[in-house]
């Protein structure tokens, strides 16, 4: 475990430990007034005794609290967790409080929440076959062959490995939790196939909460069930080829505005440093104009543009709201009792990136709706839904503009990178960009190969909404079963030599034979991304204007995405 953290992580440290004092105050039922072992703490607790002796000493004090002494005394929350005497009874210091409670919790902590270098222990159970005779290998025991641990930021390696020695599908114990992880392609078929109606996928509870309390409508990503299903129909249009293709003139302005950038922006060394968050305001700039259907301009020089607060604000949040979403999804759910740095992240982007996607909304609403029609068909869609309120209609709009930035930066990013190092794939995907740029198939089926090799997302998954058969074990209803396409996309039981960069594999005439549940991207049934098709035209097209213009190893980018990405 580290020493020394950042200051955001020790304040949500603080912040957790002041919530479940909180808590603990407000549920605890006493018997007694005071415990014996308690009446005499003032001579033998922990606090009076060695707390004492270690303020004398600064270096022993950093190492039991993980802070120094005067961070120690300036902790805000003090005042939070006073408690008040009584008559019977003096209340410990908040001081004393504060000591106890982070000595005995923060490692705790610690472990659930940092993100740098988390070390998860797998516990691993096979399991149980069809007779019922469970096997049941724990490998966090270090005498066990299986014995391992794991990074929880490298979970796709972590599942390699597992599953090297446990199977294909096996249960596993993340942090307490139990799930089913499958890297077989006919497991994955036949958990989408049961899918149901409506298929289950682990809430966002933070952003759940969050628009349920604030707005009444929830929006398509959190949720689950009915409350999904009626959300999904307002994202439904985006899947119309038609209606992705009339925004392809829009695309590739935006696209030719990103290469004059790149050239504005390139260093001395011909390096355009930090690419990804360069692509992210490109991911920003396309999707703007689907929805909420205002070009925000990114790109350009904003210094001279009227809605210049409005451009840096929008790119700062929507940034901030894929932290925030991260962070309170994957730690500890004190956001509950206590809004923390991950919650508030959430919560301030949130609010930003609404009062801005209302405030075009309302303008776009001025307009007559045939000329809407015209100029936007997504919007107009949404906004000739009767089935919807206003509230509803604006949080399908930013669930739209949210949805996609940051994974179709992503692939871009991907693309860019295998491009660069395959000289004659980069080739062929030039040539066929200068000789008819419309349908593109070569390059899409580049696209296709980066995210085989490289998807956004490790795992899809579900919850079973039924017992479900998979590879012959019953999966009790209710259980979150993983497909980790990740790793499935990668063996070669699936496609020839995967570790070769290979696009001609995804071509109509190839004589590749490939699994249909081999590689899932997007996800699969009627919970797939219904940003697929304007994705991958933003992708496309902009990868079109970069191969045409410039040798894309010779843009020197590789550099910075390889740093990014870590292939
Ligand atoms: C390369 C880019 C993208 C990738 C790799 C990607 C991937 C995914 C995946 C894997 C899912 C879960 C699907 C499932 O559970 O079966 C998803 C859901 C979703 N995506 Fe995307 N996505 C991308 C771009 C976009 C874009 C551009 C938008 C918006 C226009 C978008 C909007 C959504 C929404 C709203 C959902 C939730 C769907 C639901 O729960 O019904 N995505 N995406």
């Amino acid at each position: 475990m580290a020493s020394s953290s950042s200051d955001e992580f020790e304040e949500e440290v603080q912040e957790c430990a002041a919530a479940v004092i909180c808590c603990n105050a407000l549920t605890k039922k006493r018997k007694i007034w005071i415990h014996e072992i308690n009446q005499n703490r003032e001579v033998s607790g922990e606090y009076h005794t060695l707390i004492n002796l270690l303020i004398k000493d600064e270096e022993r004090f950093h190492t039991y609290f993980r802070m120094s002494r005067d961070q120690f005394e300036n902790l805000q929350i003090k005042e939070k967790i006073r408690k008040i005497d009584t008559t019977i009874r003096r209340a410990n210091c908040t001081r004393e409080r504060l000591a106890v409670f982070l000595r005995l919790t923060l490692p705790q902590l610690i472990d659930c929440l940092k993100e740098d270098d988390d070390i998860q222990e797998a516990h691993v159970h096979i399991l149980p076959p069809e007779n019922g005779n469970e096997t049941e290998v724990d490998s966090d025991g270090s005498d066990d062959e299986h014995s391992a641990k794991y990074q929880l930021e490298r979970l796709t390696e972590a599942v390699e490995d597992i599953s090297a020695k446990l199977g294909t599908i096996f249960k596993l114990n993340l942090g307490g939790t139990n799930l089913i992880v499958s890297t077989d392609a006919d497991h994955t078929e036949a958990l989408f196939r049961n899918e149901g109606k409506y298929p289950i996928r682990p809430a966002f509870p933070a952003l759940l909460h969050y628009r349920r309390v604030n707005y009444g409508s929830v929006g398509v990503v959190p949720g689950n069930g009915e409350e999904w299903y009626k959300y999904r129909q307002g994202v439904m249009p985006l899947l119309k080829a038609n209606l992705v293709r009339s925004y392809r003139q829009k695309h590739e302005e935006i696209a030719d505005n990103f290469v004059e950038y790149i050239d504005k922006n390139k260093n001395r060394m011909l390096i355009l440093e930090d690419v990804f968050t360069h692509l992210l305001k490109y991911t920003i700039e396309a999707i703007s104009v689907v929805s909420p259907g205002h070009h925000f301009q990114c790109l350009s020089n904003y210094n001279n543009n009227n809605n210049k607060e409005d451009i840096i604000d929008i790119i700062t949040a929507s940034i901030d709201f894929m932290d925030g979403l991260h962070r309170t999804f994957t730690g500890l759910p004190i956001w509950k009792y206590y809004k923390t740095v991950g919650y508030r992240k959430l919560e301030t982007s949130h609010k930003t990136i609404h009062k801005i996607v209302e405030k075009h909304l309302k303008e776009l609403d001025k307009d007559k709706p045939e000329i809407i029609q015209t100029t936007n068909s997504y919007m107009h869609s949404l906004f000739s839904n009767t089935s919807y309120n206003w509230n509803d209609k604006l949080m399908l709009s930013m669930e739209t503009f949210l949805g996609g930035i940051d994974a179709t930066a992503t692939t871009i990013a991907v693309t860019l990178h295998y491009l660069a190092h395959n000289k004659d794939v980069q080739d062929l995907a030039r040539s066929e960009c200068i000789q008819d740029n419309t349908r593109l198939p070569y390059l899409r089926a580049c696209v296709k190969e980066s995210l085989r090799m490289c998807p956004t997302g490790g795992a899809n998954s579900r919850v079973t909404i039924a017992d479900t058969n998979i590879g012959g074990y019953l999966i009790p209803k209710h259980t979150l079963v993983l497909p980790f396409s990740s790793v499935t996309s990668n063996k070669p039981e699936y496609f020839d030599k995967p570790g070769v960069y290979r696009p001609e594999r995804w071509l109509r005439d190839s004589n590749c034979n490939v699994h249909p549940f081999a590689s899932l991207p997007f996800g699969f049934g009627a919970r797939m991304c219904p940003g697929r098709r304007i994705a991958e035209q933003e992708i496309v097209v902009l990868l079109m204007k970069v191969s045409i213009v410039a040798n894309i190893l010779s843009l020197l980018l590789v550099c910075c995405i390889t740093d990014m990405i870590g292939i």
